[in-house]
């Protein structure tokens, strides 16, 4: 017998041995799964809306920003600006009871998810960032995307204040720059278009998602190895 012949024979009883399933590359169930994050606030969950309708019924007498006028991530940052006190107001909504839970869903986004969730080689995880004043907000992400998504996607849901340290090939996430611990995180940053960022121009390389009604599935297939 030759040295390879050998090899071969030694390996398959090895494999037999140690009851090893060797996977069959070839069928499309092994291929890799592409793996999708979603951000959860701003791309699914309407945080924009929910905090202004919230902000004008608390403080009826204050000036707001329009959804037209906001510039900027940090809604606080922008109220700030506005009037030094309004900072505070503003962070009071979304530290309050029931916001994050009334917050509405942002059209085609939860249809979206769940189509992602049924496609194959697809796995699918909410990605999103808890605010530190804890009493109310983790328990309400869980408890909309049981009631939006059902109790199973409570599986894939990831509470994280660093999106850098969690793995995947795509995010889909509304905020211009994630940064964290590591610089050079595994996902491709989707920008997820909204009032705050519609402004911006991302670097060249950046690529958008101007809303659900686009074409998120070629964004998806784009991250898929060809096939032949
Ligand atoms: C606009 C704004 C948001 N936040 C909080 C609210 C959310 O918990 C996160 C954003 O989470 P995402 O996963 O990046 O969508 O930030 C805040 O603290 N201050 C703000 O102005
Ligand atoms: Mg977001």
């Amino acid at each position: 017998m030759t040295g390879r012949l050998l090899r071969i024979a030694r390996t398959f009883l090895q494999n037999k041995q140690s009851n090893c399933i060797i996977p069959n590359m070839s069928s499309s169930s092994s291929a890799k799964k592409l793996r999708v994050l979603v951000d959860m606030d701003g791309v699914i969950a309407d945080f924009e809306g929910g905090f202004l309708r919230k902000y004008r019924t608390k403080y009826p007498n204050e000036p707001y920003i329009t959804l037209e006028d906001r510039r900027g991530f940090w809604v606080s940052t922008q109220y700030g600006h506005l009037r030094s006190d309004l900072c505070e107001k503003a962070i009071s909504i979304w530290e309050s009871k029931d916001f994050f839970v009334e917050l509405e869903p942002i059209p085609g986004g939860v249809q979206a998810v769940k189509e992602m969730a049924k496609m194959e080689n697809t796995d699918i995880f909410i990605c999103t960032s808890p605010i530190k004043h804890y009493v109310h907000c983790p328990y309400e992400k869980y408890a909309w995307i049981e009631k939006h998504l059902g109790y199973d996607f409570l599986e894939k849901t990831i509470l994280t204040r660093d999106k850098t340290v969690v793995t995947g090939d795509i995010l889909i996430d509304d905020k211009p720059d994630i940064l964290g611990v590591d610089p050079t995180p595994s996902w491709e940053h989707i920008l997820f278009t909204a009032c705050h960022n519609k402004h911006i121009t991302p670097s060249s390389s950046q690529r958008r998602l101007l809303s659900w009604a686009h074409d998120w599935r070629g964004i998806l297939d784009s991250k898929r190895p060809l096939t032949r």
